[in-house]
């Protein structure tokens, strides 16, 4: 039997599936509340990453889901690390599978925009394109990833923050600029 993904949970239907678990605590900075963040248990899951085994090299594809579950840190909407590849060029596809979110993109000049994740959406994150989950919603936000093997994660080149934050603000779903300086 091939793997599969249940709809209903996002989860894999496979053995050997590889789990990464990302809390609080592990997210040293992200946050734009840093008082917030703090008062938050440094165990607290923020996201789970699950992975197919998956050979390693040149031509080889990785397949991974992440389920970001719903919260804020502070006002901000829980989301994921978010990276550049480290291999620049390579490029990735995501696929909503539950909740609502969204995908935050940016490119090396700093232009960031969003596209909204359902249940069915499709995103093609070109090369040269930082990205990261936001859940906007009240369910866990789970979205199945496919990239290359070669791609790697840069998250040193994002250590300042992307430039788009998101926010709830007054009962209603913003997001800002952020000023670095
Ligand atoms: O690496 P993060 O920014 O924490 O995102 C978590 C994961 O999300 C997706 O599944 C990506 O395809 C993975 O490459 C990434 O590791
Ligand atoms: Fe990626």
């Amino acid at each position: 039997m091939p793997p599969g993904v249940a709809f209903a949970s996002g989860h894999f239907t496979a053995e050997n599936i590889i789990t990464k678990t990302t809390r609080s605590g592990d997210l040293v900075g992200v946050f734009h509340d840093e008082a917030a963040w703090r008062a938050l248990p440094a165990g607290t899951t923020i996201y789970q990453v699950e992975m197919l085994p998956s050979p390693d090299g040149e031509g080889e594809l990785f397949v991974g889901t992440t389920h970001l579950n719903p919260g804020r840190v502070g006002d901000e909407f829980y989301m994921t690390r978010g990276h550049f590849h480290q291999r620049r060029e390579q490029g990735e596809v995501y696929f909503g599978l539950r909740g609502s979110g969204l995908l935050l993109l940016q490119s090396e000049q700093g232009e960031a925009r969003f596209e909204q994740v359902s249940q069915g959406s499709v995103h093609i994150i070109p090369g040269n394109t930082a990205h990261r989950l936001i859940n906007t919603g009240s369910e866990v936000l789970s979205a199945l990833a496919v990239w290359p093997t070669i791609a790697g994660h840069d998250y040193a080149s994002l250590a300042q923050g992307f430039a788009l934050r998101v926010f709830l603000w007054e009962g209603e779903i913003q997001a800002r600029g952020v000023q670095y300086g």
